[in-house]
């Protein structure tokens, strides 16, 4: 029997979400997460699929490369371990791929260079996807590593939706430009939207809304990315859990000249301290939604600043394509908060989008519609499944190496 097995890598500046899937039916074997890496109360929760046994371990994990050892050792204990001959391949995200990276690719030291030469455009994120790879590499230096970059989906992008309309030699010197991000999921979900309408992804336009602790919007035009919201880094578009969105740019010189802040003080403020956390203290929308409820008016006004700039790129995006079949809500907040879905197309009526209240407030882990049954344009939640996307296009690489 050939090795079927793909171990999924999903590195974040603080955590490692992690997958095992048998590619013969793309079914998990194993799954989990171990979070506050560097933290005293680190955490793993790892799930055995087959067993349905989840075990959880609390205690200090000092850095990325102890977080992957304590992953590697899990599996081991549920005969799953990163030295079996089933293992095809692991497959990591990788955050920035700039513009040199349109296609999962196989890992090798000029692949590291140049994830590495992107740092700084994804500060938060690459250095911790690197630690991933070498690390793992190391456990297994035999098998394909291969990166599945959060920009590639976005590299259809026209220019003029790519391009700041700053000077062109400056730009082209220093590499500024959109990238856009959290591409696995706006492919994966834009195609199961698509699925769900019952037509090929050649023939339907979506918007994506993939509203996370990290939030972007896509518009997918026929399976392909035409406009996206974040840009040379994660830090443009929409308020998200931490990060601030879309501002005039003056501001980082006013900070800079009026308030003697520093640099680095001022990229901490707009990516760790902004958005929802710096308008009420709290970046977890089910807190948001339970003080609104209690009549609190700093997260009211937290989650309308959300919503309008939500609505903003709704309108946008609805624009750029110019007819739209779909739009599909999905991540964390997309696939949980009714209330931000409701509030985000309210009013759109004209547009021809509404929310029906029942299906609205449905749970559930399949995709659904939650418009109205002769809804003109479908409203969709649609669960984004970043590793799933990762480990079949790892496969898809690997079986062709
Ligand atoms: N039941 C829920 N209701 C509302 N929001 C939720 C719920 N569950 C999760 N979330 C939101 O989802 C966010 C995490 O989303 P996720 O897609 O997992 O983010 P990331 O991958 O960036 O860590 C949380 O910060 C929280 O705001
Ligand atoms: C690119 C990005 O913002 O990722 P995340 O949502 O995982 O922070
Ligand atoms: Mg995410």
């Amino acid at each position: 029997m050939s090795a079927s097995r793909v171990l999924v890598l999903n590195s974040g500046s603080s955590s490692v979400k992690y997958q095992l899937l048998d590619m013969r039916d793309s079914s998990r074997l194993a799954m989990g997460l171990v979070e506050r890496i560097g933290e005293q109360s680190s955490r793993i929760r790892h799930t055995h699929v087959g067993n349905d046994d989840t075990r959880e371990w609390n205690g200090p994990i000092a850095d990325h490369d102890a977080a992957l050892k304590a992953v590697s050792e899990e599996l081991a204990k549920d005969g799953l371990g990163l030295d079996s001959p089933e293992l095809a391949a692991i497959g990591h995200r990788v955050v920035h791929g700039g513009k040199t990276f349109t296609q999962p690719t196989v890992i090798d030291e000029t692949v590291l260079a140049e994830i590495e030469r992107l740092i700084p455009v994804a500060p938060l994120h690459n250095p911790a996807n690197l630690t991933g790879i070498r690390t793992a590499q190391a456990l297994r230096p035999d098998l394909p590593q291969v990166a599945v970059f959060d920009t590639a989906f976005h590299t259809t992008m026209p220019e003029s939706a790519a391009r700041y309309a700053i000077d062109v030699r400056t730009a082209d010197e220093h590499r500024v430009r959109r990238y856009g991000f959290h591409g696995t999921s706006h492919a994966y979900v834009s195609r199961a939207t698509a699925k769900l309408l019952g037509k090929a992804p050649e023939d339907v336009n979506v918007i994506v809304l993939h509203l996370g602790n990290g939030a972007s919007a896509s518009a997918v035009r026929g399976g392909r990315c035409v406009d996206t919201s974040m840009g040379l880094t994660p830090l443009e578009g929409l308020v998200m859990g931490t990060r601030s969105g879309d501002m005039d740019p003056a501001v980082i010189f006013h900070l800079a000249r009026v308030g003697g802040m520093s640099i680095d003080e001022i990229d901490t403020l707009l990516n760790k301290k902004s958005g929802l956390v710096g308008l009420c203290g709290d970046n977890d929308m089910r807190e948001i939604r339970r003080r609104v409820d209690e009549g609190d008016e700093e997260a009211k006004l937290a989650f309308d600043i959300y919503i309008h700039r939500l609505k903003k790129y709704i309108g946008a995006y609805y624009a750029v394509l110019g007819t739209v079949d779909a739009i599909a809500f999905t991540a964390g907040v997309g696939e949980n908060a009714a209330a931000v879905r409701e509030a985000a197309v309210a009013g759109l009526e004209t547009l021809g989008l509404a929310v029906d209240g029942t299906l609205n407030a449905v749970r559930g882990d399949e995709p659904r519609l939650i418009s109205p049954a002769d809804a003109r344009v479908k409203v969709a939640v649609v669960p984004t499944d970043e590793e799933l996307e990762i480990a079949t296009q790892t496969y898809a690489l690997v079986g062709r190496y």
